[in-house]
Protein backbone atom coordinates (compact mmCIF):
# COMPACT_ATOMS: atom_id res chain seq x y z
CA UNK A 1 0.00 0.00 0.00
CA UNK A 2 1.45 3.40 -0.83
CA UNK A 3 1.76 5.80 1.88
CA UNK A 4 1.95 8.65 -0.56
CA UNK A 5 -0.39 11.53 0.61
CA UNK A 6 -3.16 13.18 -1.99
CA UNK A 7 -1.59 16.55 -2.71
CA UNK A 8 -3.88 19.40 -3.87
CA UNK A 9 -3.18 23.19 -4.12
CA UNK A 10 -4.74 23.92 -1.24
CA UNK A 11 -3.43 20.90 0.65
CA UNK A 12 0.37 20.82 -0.66
CA UNK A 13 1.46 18.34 1.89
CA UNK A 14 -1.59 16.20 1.48
CA UNK A 15 -2.39 16.58 5.56
CA UNK A 16 -5.91 14.98 6.41
CA UNK A 17 -6.30 18.68 8.74
CA UNK A 18 -4.46 20.79 6.06
CA UNK A 19 -4.66 23.47 9.11
CA UNK A 20 -1.93 21.29 10.35
CA UNK A 21 0.88 22.72 8.11
CA UNK A 22 1.69 26.40 10.10
CA UNK A 23 4.56 28.35 8.21
CA UNK A 24 4.84 31.14 10.98
CA UNK A 25 6.68 31.15 14.29
CA UNK A 26 4.67 31.69 17.88
CA UNK A 27 4.76 34.90 20.22
CA UNK A 28 2.04 34.72 22.60
CA UNK A 29 -0.49 32.63 21.02
CA UNK A 30 -0.28 34.43 17.81
CA UNK A 31 1.26 32.96 14.48
CA UNK A 32 4.05 35.81 13.61
CA UNK A 33 6.42 36.79 10.68
CA UNK A 34 9.76 37.77 10.98
CA UNK A 35 9.98 41.67 12.22
CA UNK A 36 11.51 42.59 8.25
CA UNK A 37 9.40 39.59 6.91
CA UNK A 38 12.05 37.59 5.19
CA UNK A 39 11.65 34.04 5.19
CA UNK A 40 14.12 30.72 4.36
CA UNK A 41 12.89 27.70 2.71
CA UNK A 42 12.09 24.10 3.96
CA UNK A 43 12.98 21.35 1.77
CA UNK A 44 12.10 17.84 1.15
CA UNK A 45 15.84 15.96 1.63
CA UNK A 46 14.39 13.01 -0.59
CA UNK A 47 14.06 15.48 -4.15
CA UNK A 48 15.43 18.86 -2.46
CA UNK A 49 12.03 20.61 -3.86
CA UNK A 50 11.14 23.27 -1.78
CA UNK A 51 7.97 22.27 0.26
CA UNK A 52 7.14 25.64 2.24
CA UNK A 53 8.75 28.65 3.84
CA UNK A 54 9.40 29.87 7.61
CA UNK A 55 10.02 33.37 8.89
CA UNK A 56 13.63 33.67 9.53
CA UNK A 57 13.04 35.56 12.60
CA UNK A 58 15.49 38.11 14.23
CA UNK A 59 17.29 38.93 17.70
CA UNK A 60 14.05 41.39 18.35
CA UNK A 61 12.10 38.36 17.58
CA UNK A 62 13.53 36.64 20.04
CA UNK A 63 13.82 39.21 22.46
CA UNK A 64 9.72 39.19 22.17
CA UNK A 65 9.14 36.00 22.68
CA UNK A 66 11.10 35.79 26.30
CA UNK A 67 9.67 39.13 27.60
CA UNK A 68 6.66 37.13 26.88
CA UNK A 69 7.53 33.56 28.23
CA UNK A 70 8.65 35.79 31.01
CA UNK A 71 5.79 37.79 31.86
CA UNK A 72 3.31 34.40 31.49
CA UNK A 73 5.50 32.72 33.90
CA UNK A 74 4.31 35.09 36.49
CA UNK A 75 0.45 33.26 36.23
CA UNK A 76 1.34 29.72 34.64
CA UNK A 77 3.29 28.67 37.64
CA UNK A 78 0.29 29.30 39.54
CA UNK A 79 -1.66 26.94 37.94
CA UNK A 80 -2.72 23.51 39.76
CA UNK A 81 -0.89 20.28 38.75
CA UNK A 82 -4.50 19.03 38.02
CA UNK A 83 -4.66 21.50 35.57
CA UNK A 84 -1.60 20.32 33.43
CA UNK A 85 -2.34 16.97 34.12
CA UNK A 86 -5.91 17.74 31.96
CA UNK A 87 -4.01 20.41 29.85
CA UNK A 88 -1.24 17.59 28.85
CA UNK A 89 -3.68 14.77 28.46
CA UNK A 90 -6.06 16.83 26.24
CA UNK A 91 -2.67 17.43 24.28
CA UNK A 92 -1.80 13.56 24.20
CA UNK A 93 -5.27 13.04 22.52
CA UNK A 94 -4.99 15.42 20.00
CA UNK A 95 -1.41 14.14 19.02
CA UNK A 96 -2.50 10.52 19.03
CA UNK A 97 -5.98 11.70 17.00
CA UNK A 98 -3.52 13.59 14.81
CA UNK A 99 -0.69 10.66 14.24
CA UNK A 100 -0.90 10.12 10.42
CA UNK A 101 -0.30 14.42 9.67
CA UNK A 102 2.43 14.25 12.31
CA UNK A 103 3.94 11.06 10.71
CA UNK A 104 3.74 12.90 7.23
CA UNK A 105 5.59 16.09 7.93
CA UNK A 106 8.44 14.00 9.60
CA UNK A 107 8.37 12.20 6.43
CA UNK A 108 8.54 15.23 3.83
CA UNK A 109 10.56 17.49 5.85
CA UNK A 110 13.39 14.88 7.43
CA UNK A 111 13.38 11.65 4.83
CA UNK A 112 12.47 9.07 7.51
CA UNK A 113 10.26 5.97 5.67
CA UNK A 114 6.93 5.64 6.90
CA UNK A 115 7.11 2.99 9.55
CA UNK A 116 9.74 5.22 11.45
CA UNK A 117 8.08 8.52 11.11
CA UNK A 118 4.76 6.47 12.54
CA UNK A 119 7.12 5.00 15.30
CA UNK A 120 8.57 8.46 16.24
CA UNK A 121 5.06 9.82 16.28
CA UNK A 122 3.89 7.45 18.34
CA UNK A 123 7.33 8.15 20.79
CA UNK A 124 6.66 11.47 20.63
CA UNK A 125 2.66 11.20 22.08
CA UNK A 126 4.17 8.99 24.40
CA UNK A 127 5.99 11.59 26.46
CA UNK A 128 2.23 13.81 26.77
CA UNK A 129 1.07 10.96 28.26
CA UNK A 130 4.20 10.10 30.85
CA UNK A 131 4.65 14.06 31.63
CA UNK A 132 0.66 14.33 32.16
CA UNK A 133 1.08 11.68 34.95
CA UNK A 134 4.23 13.34 36.30
CA UNK A 135 2.47 17.27 36.65
CA UNK A 136 0.73 15.44 40.14
CA UNK A 137 4.14 13.82 41.33
CA UNK A 138 6.12 17.33 41.97
CA UNK A 139 5.76 16.49 45.63
CA UNK A 140 8.46 17.68 48.23
CA UNK A 141 10.03 16.16 51.46
CA UNK A 142 9.68 16.69 55.27
CA UNK A 143 12.99 16.35 56.78
CA UNK A 144 13.70 15.72 60.07
CA UNK A 145 15.07 18.28 62.38
CA UNK A 146 18.75 18.55 64.06
CA UNK A 147 17.76 22.36 65.58
CA UNK A 148 15.26 22.28 68.06
CA UNK A 149 11.80 23.69 68.15
CA UNK A 150 12.03 23.47 64.06
CA UNK A 151 10.68 21.89 61.17
CA UNK A 152 12.23 21.33 57.47
CA UNK A 153 10.19 20.99 54.27
CA UNK A 154 11.03 21.03 50.55
CA UNK A 155 9.26 21.98 47.74
CA UNK A 156 9.41 21.55 44.56
CA UNK A 157 9.23 24.79 42.26
CA UNK A 158 9.06 25.65 38.54
CA UNK A 159 12.46 26.62 37.60
CA UNK A 160 11.38 29.50 34.74
CA UNK A 161 11.26 30.45 31.74
CA UNK A 162 13.26 27.32 29.57
CA UNK A 163 15.16 27.98 26.18
CA UNK A 164 14.09 24.46 24.59
CA UNK A 165 16.78 24.10 21.39
CA UNK A 166 15.52 20.92 19.20
CA UNK A 167 17.26 18.78 16.67
CA UNK A 168 16.45 17.51 12.90
CA UNK A 169 16.89 14.39 13.38
CA UNK A 170 13.68 13.40 15.34
CA UNK A 171 11.05 16.65 14.81
CA UNK A 172 7.79 15.14 16.98
CA UNK A 173 9.90 13.24 19.87
CA UNK A 174 12.68 15.58 20.82
CA UNK A 175 10.25 18.60 21.16
CA UNK A 176 7.55 16.51 22.85
CA UNK A 177 10.39 15.51 25.78
CA UNK A 178 10.89 18.65 26.50
CA UNK A 179 7.64 20.35 26.23
CA UNK A 180 6.22 17.64 28.30
CA UNK A 181 8.12 18.53 31.75
CA UNK A 182 7.56 22.31 30.93
CA UNK A 183 4.00 22.09 30.85
CA UNK A 184 4.09 19.40 33.79
CA UNK A 185 6.01 21.82 36.04
CA UNK A 186 4.41 25.26 35.32
CA UNK A 187 7.66 26.25 33.67
CA UNK A 188 6.99 28.43 30.39
CA UNK A 189 9.21 28.43 27.27
CA UNK A 190 11.09 29.57 23.88
CA UNK A 191 11.86 26.54 21.42
CA UNK A 192 14.35 27.37 18.69
CA UNK A 193 13.14 24.80 16.51
CA UNK A 194 15.91 23.18 13.29
CA UNK A 195 15.22 24.80 10.28
CA UNK A 196 15.47 21.17 8.57
CA UNK A 197 12.30 20.53 10.05
CA UNK A 198 9.94 23.33 11.31
CA UNK A 199 6.61 21.80 10.65
CA UNK A 200 6.58 18.77 12.88
CA UNK A 201 7.55 21.19 15.61
CA UNK A 202 4.57 24.02 14.81
CA UNK A 203 2.10 21.27 14.29
CA UNK A 204 2.77 20.34 17.54
CA UNK A 205 2.53 23.85 18.65
CA UNK A 206 -1.05 23.98 17.19
CA UNK A 207 -2.02 20.58 19.19
CA UNK A 208 -0.63 22.00 22.10
CA UNK A 209 -2.87 25.31 21.82
CA UNK A 210 -6.41 23.38 20.58
CA UNK A 211 -5.29 21.43 23.78
CA UNK A 212 -5.90 24.68 25.81
CA UNK A 213 -2.22 25.32 26.86
CA UNK A 214 -2.49 28.76 27.62
CA UNK A 215 -1.29 32.00 25.16
CA UNK A 216 2.49 32.81 26.37
CA UNK A 217 3.34 29.19 27.63
CA UNK A 218 4.88 27.84 24.72
CA UNK A 219 6.41 30.62 21.93
CA UNK A 220 8.28 29.17 18.81
CA UNK A 221 11.42 30.87 16.86
CA UNK A 222 12.36 30.11 13.65
CA UNK A 223 15.28 30.80 12.01
CA UNK A 224 17.91 29.30 9.38
CA UNK A 225 20.75 32.37 8.61
CA UNK A 226 20.13 34.16 12.07
CA UNK A 227 20.96 31.07 14.38
CA UNK A 228 23.99 31.68 15.81
CA UNK A 229 22.95 35.22 17.22
CA UNK A 230 18.95 33.63 18.66
CA UNK A 231 21.17 30.63 19.72
CA UNK A 232 23.12 33.06 21.56
CA UNK A 233 20.83 35.06 22.51
CA UNK A 234 18.97 32.09 24.08
CA UNK A 235 21.75 31.08 26.46
CA UNK A 236 22.46 34.34 27.31
CA UNK A 237 19.73 36.50 28.33
CA UNK A 238 18.85 36.80 31.97
CA UNK A 239 15.42 36.00 31.65
CA UNK A 240 15.98 32.84 30.75
CA UNK A 241 16.68 29.86 33.78
CA UNK A 242 16.80 26.96 32.27
CA UNK A 243 18.32 25.45 28.57
CA UNK A 244 18.22 22.08 27.27
CA UNK A 245 19.35 21.17 23.75
CA UNK A 246 19.71 18.40 21.95
CA UNK A 247 22.32 17.92 19.03
CA UNK A 248 26.26 17.95 18.61
CA UNK A 249 28.72 17.94 20.89
CA UNK A 250 30.43 21.09 19.57
CA UNK A 251 27.58 23.15 19.69
CA UNK A 252 26.67 22.15 22.78
CA UNK A 253 30.42 23.13 24.26
CA UNK A 254 29.61 26.63 22.70
CA UNK A 255 25.84 26.87 24.15
CA UNK A 256 27.20 25.80 27.59
CA UNK A 257 30.06 28.00 27.84
CA UNK A 258 27.20 31.12 26.34
CA UNK A 259 25.13 29.86 29.37
CA UNK A 260 27.77 29.97 32.08
CA UNK A 261 27.55 33.42 31.91
CA UNK A 262 24.29 33.69 34.50
CA UNK A 263 24.65 29.78 35.86
CA UNK A 264 21.75 28.37 33.83
CA UNK A 265 20.55 25.27 34.47
CA UNK A 266 21.19 22.69 31.58
CA UNK A 267 20.57 19.89 30.15
CA UNK A 268 22.79 18.50 26.77
CA UNK A 269 21.96 15.86 25.22
CA UNK A 270 24.94 15.56 22.64
CA UNK A 271 26.76 13.17 20.37
CA UNK A 272 26.93 9.27 21.38
CA UNK A 273 29.25 6.69 19.88
CA UNK A 274 27.47 3.82 20.99
CA UNK A 275 29.61 0.42 21.40
CA UNK A 276 27.55 -2.72 20.77
CA UNK A 277 29.68 -6.14 21.40
CA UNK A 278 28.32 -9.31 20.39
CA UNK A 279 30.00 -12.11 22.82
CA UNK A 280 30.69 -15.18 22.17
CA UNK A 281 28.08 -16.69 24.01
CA UNK A 282 25.54 -14.30 22.33
CA UNK A 283 22.33 -15.31 20.84
CA UNK A 284 22.64 -14.93 17.23
CA UNK A 285 19.30 -13.95 15.97
CA UNK A 286 18.94 -11.88 19.00
CA UNK A 287 22.30 -9.99 18.48
CA UNK A 288 21.39 -9.22 14.92
CA UNK A 289 18.25 -8.17 15.43
CA UNK A 290 19.10 -5.85 18.40
CA UNK A 291 22.24 -4.50 15.72
CA UNK A 292 19.05 -3.86 12.91
CA UNK A 293 17.27 -2.34 15.53
CA UNK A 294 20.25 0.05 17.30
CA UNK A 295 22.21 0.93 13.90
CA UNK A 296 19.68 1.42 11.21
CA UNK A 297 16.62 3.76 13.15
CA UNK A 298 15.82 6.84 11.05
CA UNK A 299 18.96 5.77 8.77
CA UNK A 300 21.70 5.43 11.26
CA UNK A 301 20.70 9.39 12.52
CA UNK A 302 19.93 8.79 15.40
CA UNK A 303 22.27 9.92 18.57
CA UNK A 304 22.27 5.80 20.81
CA UNK A 305 22.35 4.43 17.07
CA UNK A 306 25.53 1.79 17.43
CA UNK A 307 28.51 3.23 15.70
CA UNK A 308 31.19 0.80 16.54
CA UNK A 309 30.54 -2.77 16.35
CA UNK A 310 32.71 -5.19 18.41
CA UNK A 311 32.40 -9.26 17.08
CA UNK A 312 33.75 -12.31 19.13
CA UNK A 313 36.18 -13.98 16.72
CA UNK A 314 34.76 -17.05 17.46
CA UNK A 315 31.34 -15.94 15.95
CA UNK A 316 32.38 -13.29 13.88
CA UNK A 317 31.96 -14.75 10.25
CA UNK A 318 28.48 -16.17 11.13
CA UNK A 319 27.37 -13.29 12.51
CA UNK A 320 28.49 -10.64 10.12
CA UNK A 321 27.21 -12.85 6.76
CA UNK A 322 23.66 -13.16 8.86
CA UNK A 323 24.06 -9.27 9.30
CA UNK A 324 24.76 -8.72 5.90
CA UNK A 325 21.53 -11.18 4.65
CA UNK A 326 19.20 -8.88 6.16
CA UNK A 327 20.86 -5.47 5.69
CA UNK A 328 20.34 -6.59 1.81
CA UNK A 329 16.72 -6.71 2.07
CA UNK A 330 16.44 -2.90 2.92
CA UNK A 331 14.92 -0.74 0.34
CA UNK A 332 16.23 2.52 0.51
CA UNK A 333 13.89 5.74 -1.56
CA UNK A 334 11.37 8.23 -0.55
CA UNK A 335 10.10 8.07 2.69
CA UNK A 336 6.06 7.54 1.55
CA UNK A 337 7.26 4.79 -1.26
CA UNK A 338 5.62 1.73 -0.72
CA UNK A 339 7.85 -0.57 1.03
CA UNK A 340 10.66 1.55 1.49
CA UNK A 341 12.52 0.81 4.99
CA UNK A 342 15.13 3.64 4.91
CA UNK A 343 14.52 7.01 3.57
CA UNK A 344 17.35 9.75 2.58
CA UNK A 345 19.52 11.35 4.59
CA UNK A 346 18.93 15.27 5.96
CA UNK A 347 22.06 16.58 4.15
CA UNK A 348 24.20 16.40 1.66
CA UNK A 349 27.27 16.78 4.12
CA UNK A 350 25.47 13.74 6.31
CA UNK A 351 25.60 11.49 3.30
CA UNK A 352 29.73 13.04 2.54
CA UNK A 353 30.78 12.07 6.14
CA UNK A 354 29.35 8.02 5.24
CA UNK A 355 31.46 8.04 2.10
CA UNK A 356 34.18 9.38 3.84
CA UNK A 357 33.82 6.81 6.81
CA UNK A 358 33.49 4.21 4.26
CA UNK A 359 36.03 5.00 2.22
CA UNK A 360 38.51 5.73 5.08
CA UNK A 361 37.76 2.42 6.84
CA UNK A 362 38.33 0.05 3.28
CA UNK A 363 41.75 2.50 2.80
CA UNK A 364 42.62 0.56 5.91
CA UNK A 365 41.66 -3.26 5.19
CA UNK A 366 37.79 -3.20 5.22
CA UNK A 367 35.45 -5.14 3.01
CA UNK A 368 32.26 -3.68 1.61
CA UNK A 369 29.39 -6.80 2.50
CA UNK A 370 26.66 -4.78 1.57
CA UNK A 371 26.11 -1.32 0.43
CA UNK A 372 29.24 1.10 0.49
CA UNK A 373 27.59 3.73 -2.01
CA UNK A 374 25.30 6.66 -2.32
CA UNK A 375 22.00 6.45 -3.63
CA UNK A 376 19.81 9.63 -5.09
CA UNK A 377 20.62 12.79 -3.01
CA UNK A 378 21.24 12.86 -0.26
CA UNK A 379 20.40 9.13 0.23
CA UNK A 380 22.89 5.90 1.26
CA UNK A 381 22.57 2.64 1.31
CA UNK A 382 22.52 0.64 4.49
CA UNK A 383 26.25 -0.63 4.62
CA UNK A 384 27.75 -3.56 6.70
CA UNK A 385 31.57 -3.37 6.55
CA UNK A 386 34.16 -6.22 8.05
CA UNK A 387 37.26 -6.11 9.07
CA UNK A 388 37.00 -2.95 10.43
CA UNK A 389 40.32 -1.90 11.58
CA UNK A 390 40.45 -0.10 15.09
CA UNK A 391 42.61 2.91 13.61
CA UNK A 392 39.11 4.22 11.18
CA UNK A 393 37.77 7.69 11.63
CA UNK A 394 34.49 6.20 13.09
CA UNK A 395 36.46 4.86 16.20
CA UNK A 396 36.49 8.17 17.19
CA UNK A 397 33.40 10.30 15.94
CA UNK A 398 29.97 9.08 14.94
CA UNK A 399 28.92 8.32 12.00
CA UNK A 400 25.28 9.00 11.81
CA UNK A 401 24.32 7.15 9.13
CA UNK A 402 23.98 3.87 7.74
CA UNK A 403 26.79 2.01 8.57
CA UNK A 404 27.58 -0.91 10.21
CA UNK A 405 31.27 -1.28 11.24
CA UNK A 406 32.44 -5.03 12.40
CA UNK A 407 35.71 -4.98 14.66
CA UNK A 408 37.10 -8.37 15.36
CA UNK A 409 38.03 -8.58 19.45
CA UNK A 410 39.15 -12.01 21.14
CA UNK A 411 38.66 -11.20 24.77
CA UNK A 412 36.05 -9.45 26.90
CA UNK A 413 38.79 -7.55 29.25
CA UNK A 414 40.04 -5.93 25.31
CA UNK A 415 36.50 -5.22 24.47
CA UNK A 416 35.44 -3.39 27.49
CA UNK A 417 39.31 -0.93 26.89
CA UNK A 418 38.31 -0.59 23.25
CA UNK A 419 34.51 0.02 23.67
CA UNK A 420 35.76 2.81 26.42
CA UNK A 421 37.97 4.24 24.36
CA UNK A 422 36.32 7.08 23.91
CA UNK A 423 35.52 11.07 24.75
CA UNK A 424 31.33 10.37 24.79
CA UNK A 425 29.58 7.82 26.76
CA UNK A 426 25.74 8.18 25.59
CA UNK A 427 24.49 4.67 25.03
CA UNK A 428 26.18 1.12 24.87
CA UNK A 429 25.00 -2.30 24.11
CA UNK A 430 26.29 -5.67 24.08
CA UNK A 431 24.60 -9.46 23.07
CA UNK A 432 25.77 -12.58 25.77
CA UNK A 433 23.73 -15.14 27.75
CA UNK A 434 25.98 -15.20 30.59
CA UNK A 435 24.28 -14.02 33.45
CA UNK A 436 27.47 -12.74 35.12
CA UNK A 437 28.77 -11.34 32.19
CA UNK A 438 25.78 -9.52 31.93
CA UNK A 439 26.23 -7.53 35.00
CA UNK A 440 30.06 -7.03 34.81
CA UNK A 441 29.95 -5.73 31.63
CA UNK A 442 26.49 -3.42 32.11
CA UNK A 443 28.29 -1.89 35.00
CA UNK A 444 31.72 -1.54 32.94
CA UNK A 445 30.53 0.22 30.19
CA UNK A 446 31.01 4.17 30.29
CA UNK A 447 28.08 4.98 29.31
CA UNK A 448 24.54 6.67 30.50
CA UNK A 449 22.30 3.65 29.29
CA UNK A 450 23.05 0.73 28.44
CA UNK A 451 21.33 -1.94 25.91
CA UNK A 452 21.81 -5.50 27.18
CA UNK A 453 20.22 -8.24 24.66
CA UNK A 454 18.34 -5.42 22.94
CA UNK A 455 18.82 -2.79 20.53
CA UNK A 456 15.92 -0.85 21.30
CA UNK A 457 16.02 1.13 24.69
CA UNK A 458 14.14 4.47 23.82
CA UNK A 459 10.98 4.77 25.96
CA UNK A 460 9.39 7.81 27.67
CA UNK A 461 9.88 6.00 31.06
CA UNK A 462 13.36 5.63 31.51
CA UNK A 463 16.28 8.58 31.73
CA UNK A 464 17.64 9.21 28.91
CA UNK A 465 20.84 10.93 28.69
CA UNK A 466 24.83 10.50 28.53
CA UNK A 467 27.75 11.04 30.83
CA UNK A 468 31.56 12.50 29.80
CA UNK A 469 31.00 14.54 26.44
CA UNK A 470 27.70 13.49 25.44
CA UNK A 471 26.31 15.85 27.86
CA UNK A 472 24.62 15.73 31.51
CA UNK A 473 21.44 16.30 32.69
CA UNK A 474 18.22 13.21 32.05
CA UNK A 475 15.18 13.34 29.93
CA UNK A 476 12.39 11.36 30.40
CA UNK A 477 11.43 9.32 33.67
CA UNK A 478 11.01 11.23 37.03
CA UNK A 479 14.43 12.99 36.35
CA UNK A 480 13.70 14.43 33.57
CA UNK A 481 10.78 16.44 35.38
CA UNK A 482 13.36 17.41 38.27
CA UNK A 483 15.54 18.93 36.08
CA UNK A 484 12.83 21.55 35.32
CA UNK A 485 12.32 22.19 38.76
CA UNK A 486 14.36 23.78 41.77
CA UNK A 487 13.91 22.42 45.13
CA UNK A 488 13.55 24.89 47.90
CA UNK A 489 14.28 23.96 51.64
CA UNK A 490 11.23 26.16 54.06
CA UNK A 491 12.25 25.61 57.66
CA UNK A 492 9.66 26.48 59.94
CA UNK A 493 10.52 26.99 63.47
CA UNK A 494 7.78 27.85 66.66
CA UNK A 495 7.29 30.64 68.71
CA UNK A 496 9.57 30.71 71.56
CA UNK A 497 7.94 29.80 75.13
CA UNK A 498 8.10 32.79 77.73
N1 LIG B 1 22.19 14.18 19.79
C1 LIG B 1 21.43 14.23 18.71
O1 LIG B 1 20.30 13.75 18.72
C2 LIG B 1 21.92 14.91 17.48
C3 LIG B 1 21.01 15.57 16.65
C4 LIG B 1 21.48 16.22 15.51
C5 LIG B 1 22.84 16.19 15.22
N2 LIG B 1 23.69 15.51 16.05
C6 LIG B 1 25.14 15.43 15.75
O2 LIG B 1 25.54 16.55 15.00
C7 LIG B 1 26.21 16.14 13.80
C8 LIG B 1 25.98 17.10 12.70
O3 LIG B 1 24.62 17.47 12.56
P1 LIG B 1 24.33 18.98 12.22
O4 LIG B 1 25.11 19.27 10.97
O5 LIG B 1 22.90 19.30 12.25
O6 LIG B 1 25.05 19.57 13.52
P2 LIG B 1 25.25 21.00 14.07
O7 LIG B 1 26.23 20.83 15.13
O8 LIG B 1 25.48 22.02 13.02
O9 LIG B 1 23.78 21.33 14.65
C9 LIG B 1 23.14 20.51 15.57
C10 LIG B 1 21.89 21.25 16.06
O10 LIG B 1 22.29 22.42 16.73
C11 LIG B 1 21.67 23.57 16.21
N3 LIG B 1 22.68 24.63 16.24
C12 LIG B 1 23.79 24.70 15.49
N4 LIG B 1 24.51 25.79 15.81
C13 LIG B 1 23.82 26.42 16.79
C14 LIG B 1 24.05 27.61 17.55
N5 LIG B 1 25.14 28.36 17.37
N6 LIG B 1 23.13 27.96 18.48
C15 LIG B 1 22.05 27.20 18.69
N7 LIG B 1 21.77 26.07 18.01
C16 LIG B 1 22.65 25.69 17.07
C17 LIG B 1 21.23 23.19 14.83
O11 LIG B 1 20.06 23.89 14.44
C18 LIG B 1 20.94 21.71 14.98
O12 LIG B 1 19.61 21.51 15.45
C19 LIG B 1 25.65 14.79 13.52
O13 LIG B 1 26.53 14.06 12.72
C20 LIG B 1 25.49 14.22 14.92
O14 LIG B 1 26.72 13.74 15.34
C21 LIG B 1 23.27 14.90 17.16
O1 LIG C 1 18.60 11.03 18.73
C1 LIG C 1 18.10 11.40 19.75
C2 LIG C 1 17.08 10.73 20.59
C3 LIG C 1 16.64 9.42 20.10
C4 LIG C 1 15.82 8.63 21.09
O2 LIG C 1 15.15 9.21 21.97
O3 LIG C 1 15.84 7.42 21.00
Amino acid sequence: MSNWPKITKENPLGLDDPTLLVQNGVINGKKVNAEDGKTFNVEDPATGKVIGTCPEMTLSDTRRAIQVAHDTFKTFRTTTPAQRQQWLANFHRLVEDNLKDIARLIVWENGKSWTDAMAEATYAASFLSWFAGEALRSNGTTIPCSLPGTRNFTVKQPVGVCALLVPWNFPAAMIARKIGPVLATGCTAVIKVPSETPYTNLAIMELAQRAGVPDGVLNVVTCEANLQDIGKELTTNPLIKKVSFTGSTRVGKILAANASGTLKKMSLELGGNAPLIVFEDADLDTAVAGTIASKFRGSGQTCVCANRIYVHDAIYDKFASALADKVKQFKVGPGFDEGVTHGPLIHMRQADKVQEHVDDAVSKGAKILVGGKRGERTAYFPTVLADVSTECLLNGEETFGPLAALIRFKTEEEVIALANDSEVGLAGYFFSQDSDRIWRVAEALEVGMVGANTGAISQAVIPFGGIKESGYGKEGAHEGTEEYMVTKLITLGSRIKK
